[in-house]
């Protein structure tokens, strides 16, 4: 669906912003060193989730000083909605990940349905290991049994959010800066 212009300014004009741009680069610099540290002999494939997790992984990638593969793989589960449905995966991962270490990149971990799926996914494949980095941990008891992440940017209340890869309604990944939508 597409959004008429005044709409898309309308929702971020009223939103929250609760993380602004330095706030949000500022987490992403810590991840950058807590990664760095525990990985930094792991070799690992680093996936991005598509299409959320582009903004984090282009600003933390840079940050990771050790060698390391890219790729990316395609799970999603909410589309243009506010809540989640029944994970679609559009782009499973394609490479040999037997034995190898695994680092998983996404903007959020709210329900954990789509990590846990994509966790489960990558041991199913032989992943030796499978660590998960996000910038938002959303704070709630509503969390899939046994998914959290290893490396958290930022905790941030129970609402809908968007910016920093992620969408409201397709729009609005495109900012630095964490809001979440009035009234939601
Ligand atoms: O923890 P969960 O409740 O499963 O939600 C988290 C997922 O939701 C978003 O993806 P979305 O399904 O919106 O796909 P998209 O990134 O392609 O828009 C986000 O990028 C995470 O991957
Ligand atoms: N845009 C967006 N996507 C999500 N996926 C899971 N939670 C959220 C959220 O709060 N905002």
């Amino acid at each position: 669906m597409t959004l008429e212009l005044p709409e898309a300014h309308t929702i971020i004009d009223n939103a929250d912003c609760l993380h602004d741009e330095q706030e949000v680069l500022a987490a992403i610099d810590r991840l950058g060193v807590d990664i760095t540290k525990r990985m930094s002999s792991s070799n690992p494939i680093v996936y991005t989730i598509m299409n959320g997790g582009l903004i984090v992984a282009g600003h933390l990638l840079p940050r990771l000083q050790f060698p390391l593969e890219c790729s990316y793989l395609h799970a999603t589960r909410y589309r243009h909605e506010t809540s989640g449905g029944a994970l679609n995966w559009l782009v499973p991962p394609r490479d040999d990940m037997k034995g190898r270490s695994v680092l998983i990149i996404d903007d959020i971990l709210d329900e954990g349905h789509t990590l846990a799926a994509v966790i489960d996914h990558c041991k199913k494949l032989g992943a030796k290991e499978v660590l998960v980095a996000v910038l938002v941990d959303k704070l709630h008891n509503r969390k899939a049994p046994g998914v959290s992440a290893d490396f958290v940017g930022l905790a941030v209340e129970d609402r809908f959010l968007f910016g920093c890869g992620m969408d409201y309604q397709g729009y609005w990944r495109n900012t630095l800066s964490i809001y979440a939508v009035k009234g939601l």
